[in-house]
């Protein structure tokens, strides 16, 4: 079947090379789409392609019923309703390492070119105007440079504004005062990097958090005569609150490669000289497009072969070593909650996994989310998939409780689902065994041992002689051929569970004639 793959901004051919080769990808590039245009025919494509122009709102994911993955070209996802996604079980993946260098080097760019007033030399010049007085700058090396977000690019400016023999004082939530030290930067808070610094860089995302960070409250608290640079987000920046402090003289320049409204033509900050500004090109090199389209092609191929993507957004990234680790487990995990959904009869309130043994030391995550997406499946369709089994669970207002222990329960890894309903609890449990593969070994108290995999009969009884002989007959006469079966049972004469394994589904007509059997409670036919 072809894969569809609609690419609606600029993007590098070589690049998508990966893509292209792939016979059973076919791919359209329409970079001129407006929302409306992208909304009408958006509906036939398996996979978008964006940068960070195209607006993927939830309209435009609710006109989409066939996508199944965005890739985003880039780092920022601010242009994704990624929530949105994540409903739909849309996965959402990115390049994040392809840009780094890229906006790293345009930082330092964008850096230099404000200090020593390039670009507006160069204009006066191309107007015939030699004014050398007018651009006298000022040495970077020596200053402080503040840098708010010490991830990637972050970290990778502060390396390079140390080649330029700049002190640099940065501010991060996730960084330590020995990470710092060990990079030869100081640490500090926001309000150290807002009080010390000559010129600050901002590089975080744009997200709640970060909206408006550098406000008219920082500015106040700012070396007077500051200078600012975004390569990172417009929005970061409060751009009327930056524009005030211009004029105030506190900011003595800013050098700007994104803006709150992209394209943007008519915004007062364009009017006055002390800002410099890109149109958003920090990503813009040849080497840049390339890896970002390259990482994003792999990851929509990942996606077709079956195999985890490298580099989700909306669900745990896992490098290669964890995924090798982790993915045995993946088909136990997700046969487990199909299984256990068979047995739950009524409205689930709860889940509990529970990791024994050696399995806890994997990236357990993943497994949470096949566990779900198995027991969500039979009633809410193939759309559940790991990307939104725990968002839709817990819209349900389903509680998922996840346990650990080392504790090995007879087996060198056992995972246990258990689901509570107001009616009571069930459970099942699995293992992985070395060179056997995966099993079914406790179905509430009951010990069994059955492959998760086929039709799958479990029948609740009291431990009587002749049930099971009963039973057989009726399997018989309709042509049912056992291929396992185990029994197991409290006490003698108490309840009792068999659990089969047979050669075909079994209908609606044989389950009545087993139900209507004397000592047999309950039957439940499973399809894995
Ligand atoms: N101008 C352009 O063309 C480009 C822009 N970007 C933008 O650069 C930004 C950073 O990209 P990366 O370094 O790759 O991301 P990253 O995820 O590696 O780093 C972001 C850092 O910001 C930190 N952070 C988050 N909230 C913070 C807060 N309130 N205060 C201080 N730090 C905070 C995070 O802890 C993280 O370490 C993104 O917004 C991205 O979209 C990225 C590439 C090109
Ligand atoms: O990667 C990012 O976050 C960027 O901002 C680069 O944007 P672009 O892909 O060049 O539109």
């Amino acid at each position: 079947m072809t894969f569809k793959v609609l690419i609606t901004d600029p993007i590098s051919e070589e690049g998508i090379s990966p893509l292209r080769q792939s016979k059973e990808v076919h791919i359209v590039i329409q970079t001129n789409w407006n929302t409306e245009e992208l909304k009408q025919n958006i509906i036939d494509f398996d996979a978008l392609i964006v940068r960070s122009q195209t607006q993927v709102t939830r309209e435009v994911i609710e006109c989409a019923p066939n996508l199944k993955i965005i890739g985003r070209a880039g780092v920022g996802v601010d242009n994704i309703d990624v929530e949105a996604a994540t409903e739909k079980g849309i996965i959402v993946v990115n390049a994040p390492n392809a840009n780094t260098n890229s906006a790293a080097e345009h930082t330092m760019a964008m850096l230099m070119a404000l200090s020593r007033k390039i670009p507006q030399a160069y204009l006066a010049l191309k107007e015939k105007q030699w004014d050398r007085k007018k651009y006298v700058g000022v040495e970077i090396k020596n200053k402080t440079l503040g840098i708010i977000g010490l991830g990637r690019i972050g970290a990778e400016v502060a390396y390079r504004a140390k080649g330029q023999r700049m002190h640099v004082v940065a501010y991060d939530p996730f960084l330590t005062k020995e990470q710092a030290e060990k990079m030869g930067i100081e640490y500090g808070n926001l309000d150290d990097v807002l009080r010390k610094a000559d010129f600050i860089t901002v590089h975080t995302p744009l997200v709640k958090e970060t909206k408006h960070l550098l406000n008219h409250d920082a500015f106040e608290k700012m070396k007077t005569g500051v200078q600012l640079i975004n390569c990172a987000r417009g929005g970061i920046i409060d751009e009327d609150a930056l524009y005030e402090a211009i004029l105030s003289k506190k900011v003595a320049g800013a050098a700007l490669d994104v803006m709150e409204e992209e394209p943007f033509y008519h915004h007062r900050l364009l009017d006055l000289p002390e800002v410099i500004l890109t149109p958003h090109i920090g990503a813009s090199t040849v080497e840049a497009q390339e890896n970002v389209a390259i990482d994003v092609s792999h990851d929509i191929l990942h996606f077709i072969n079956g195999e985890s993507v490298r580099n989700p957004v909306n669900m745990p990234s896992l490098n290669n070593e964890i995924l090798r680790k982790v993915e045995p487990f993946f088909y136990l995990a997700e046969k487990l909650g199909e299984f256990l959904i068979y047995l739950t009869d009524d409205v689930i309130e709860e889940i509990v996994i529970s990791y024994h043994g050696d399995v806890i030391e994997h990236e357990l995550s993943p497994l949470t989310r096949r566990i779900t997406k198995g027991i969500l499946k039979r009633h809410l369709g193939t759309h559940v998939n790991e990307v939104n089994a725990l968002l839709l669970a817990d819209k349900r207002g389903i509680r998922i409780q996840e346990n650990k222990s080392y504790t090995k329960q007879g087996f060198s890894n056992l995972i246990s689902v258990q689901t509570s309903t107001k009616s009571g609890v069930k459970s099942v449990a699995g293992t992985l065994l070395d060179g056997l593969g995966p099993r079914i070994v406790k179905v509430d108290h009951y010990r069994v041992d059955v492959t998760p995999k086929g039709h799958i009969i479990v029948i609740q009884h009291t431990d009587q002689p002749g049930v099971i002989g009963r039973m057989g007959s009726i399997l018989a006469k309709h042509d049912v051929n056992i291929a396992t079966m185990q029994v197991d049972r409290a006490d003698i004469g108490g309840e009792a569970i068999m659990m089969l394994t047979v050669d075909k589904h079994i209908e609606g007509k044989v389950l009545i004639e087993l139900l209507a059997l004397n000592d047999i409670h309950d039957v439940k036919t499973i399809d894995l």
